[in-house]
């Protein structure tokens, strides 16, 4: 080979060893990565695509009021608070004993409901009656609440069905009919008596509003509006709940597996009732309030995912559900994850607290032959609402107990 050409063979041939190295060295990383235990943090490269830039030295925000509210998923979001809290080790305020596993509702919050040995608290997340002065007092200054809605007519259904033997105006409907009572609301409906909060604007009422202002008061349905608006960062939308997560997820700084999550709480379809033509408009006119809230909230949730740009959240929506297909796989060992009604379930601690039996409630039973590491790790996204809270009371108060005798 005349010695030019071997020149210029030899110079490309470095050139060529020094472009594949690069591409080499992305390579294995990517398999390393792909490969790790670490389930769900590779895809947060793929995150940044199309996505503003999360601050990645910006803290993760740890300090919250979440105000749970009835039948609209609060459920599902309150576990991914649990978990948050329990891996960074913050501190939950949860009720004292007298009060249940929620906050003394119907009352009122007041910091008298919660445990002593909770405080003082990064975050809060059971059942309440939203009181902002108690709240405020209690939490950090730097607090950010957050609450969720649900669209009225299949919240309303969902409550209907779920507090039938609780609430004394659905008890009084014959044969449990949601007709009869949507037809005639106010024969079977008393504002003043024993959970009437079930039967008229729940979410009015859990966020500390009146449920019994008249229909045709719509200034004040628009001033409670801005004043909820003024509270709370973020109102999530349960039809929505990924892309509200992603809202989350970017106001509090949190990473992918801080929302990954598995649906709690769950109706079995067979306690489920489908709502003939005309009744969901019914339905939204006896809970009028509520329905203004749900329209104004829903209307501001995309104004904020526009401002973050769909492309983004559609980017990130989908890598959420990835990562709850690899959980699941984790888990259950298949696509779909071993849902049954609570009756069904083997393992007490995964069964959902039922109101009665006439309703069922799905809940997860995890295989047996799964390690103690993956069974240890599913648990807590399995884990229904009381049992959970149970759990965590424990923990922080052995902590408690422990820090005090250093
Ligand atoms: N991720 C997600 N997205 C949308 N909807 C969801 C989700 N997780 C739970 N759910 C539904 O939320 C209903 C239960 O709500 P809650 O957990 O707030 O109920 S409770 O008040 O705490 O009992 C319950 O509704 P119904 O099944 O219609 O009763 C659940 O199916």
């Amino acid at each position: 080979m005349p010695s030019r050409v071997k020149m210029r063979c030899l110079t490309s041939a470095k050139r060529f060893r020094r472009k594949i190295f690069p591409v080499l060295l992305v390579f294995c990383a990517a398999s390393v990565l792909l490969h790790s235990q670490n389930y769900f943090s590779w895809t947060m490269e793929a995150f940044h695509l199309r996505c503003p830039t999360l601050h990645s030295l910006k803290p993760k925000h740890t300090n919250i009021v979440f105000l749970k509210t009835h039948k609209t998923a609060s459920s599902t979001m309150q576990n991914i608070l649990f978990r948050f809290a329990e891996r960074n080790n913050l501190t939950l305020a949860l009720p004292k004993p007298s009060c249940g596993y929620l906050f003394c509702y119907p009352q009122f919050f007041s910091s008298h409901f919660v445990h002593p040995d909770t405080l003082p608290p990064n975050m809060i997340s059971s059942h309440m009656r939203f009181n902002k002065t108690a709240l405020q007092r209690l939490m950090p200054n730097d607090t950010i609440y957050i609450t969720i809605l649900r669209e009225p007519a299949s919240m309303f259904e969902s409550l209907f069905t779920y507090f039938t033997v609780y609430s004394e105006a659905f008890k009084r409907v014959p044969k449990g009919s949601l007709e009869a009572f949507i037809a005639d609301p106010l024969r079977y409906y008393r504002p003043n008596e024993g959970n009437s909060m079930f039967a008229h604007n729940t979410l009015t009422f859990d966020l500390g509003g009146n449920k019994d202002r008249p229909a045709t008061d719509v200034t004040y349905a628009q001033t409670f509006a801005a004043e909820v608006e003024k509270v709370f960062s973020l109102v999530m939308i349960s039809e929505y709940f990924d892309e509200s997560l992603v809202l989350l997820r970017h106001l509090l700084s949190w990473d992918l597996d801080d929302i990954v999550y598995l649906k709690l709480n769950v109706r079995t379809e067979s306690s489920k009732k489908s709502l003939s033509p005309g009744l969901p408009g019914k339905i939204r006119a006896w809970n009028s309030i509520d329905a203004y809230l749900y329209d104004y909230f829903n209307a501001s949730l995309w104004v904020k995912l526009s401002a973050l740009g769909l492309d983004c959240v559609a980017k990130e929506v989908y890598l959420l559900r990835q990562a709850q297909e690899r959980l699941t796989k984790r888990c259950f060992g298949k696509q779909i994850p071993l849902s049954r009604s609570a009756s069904e379930i083997k393992n007490k601690d995964l069964r959902p607290w039922l109101p009665s039996n006439m309703v069922q409630i799905a809940g997860y039973d995890l295989p047996t032959n799964i390690t103690n590491e993956v069974k240890e790790f599913c648990l807590k996204y399995i884990m229904p609402e009381v049992q959970y809270t149970q759990k965590l009371l424990q923990s922080q108060l052995v902590k408690r107990h422990q820090s005090s005798q250093i």
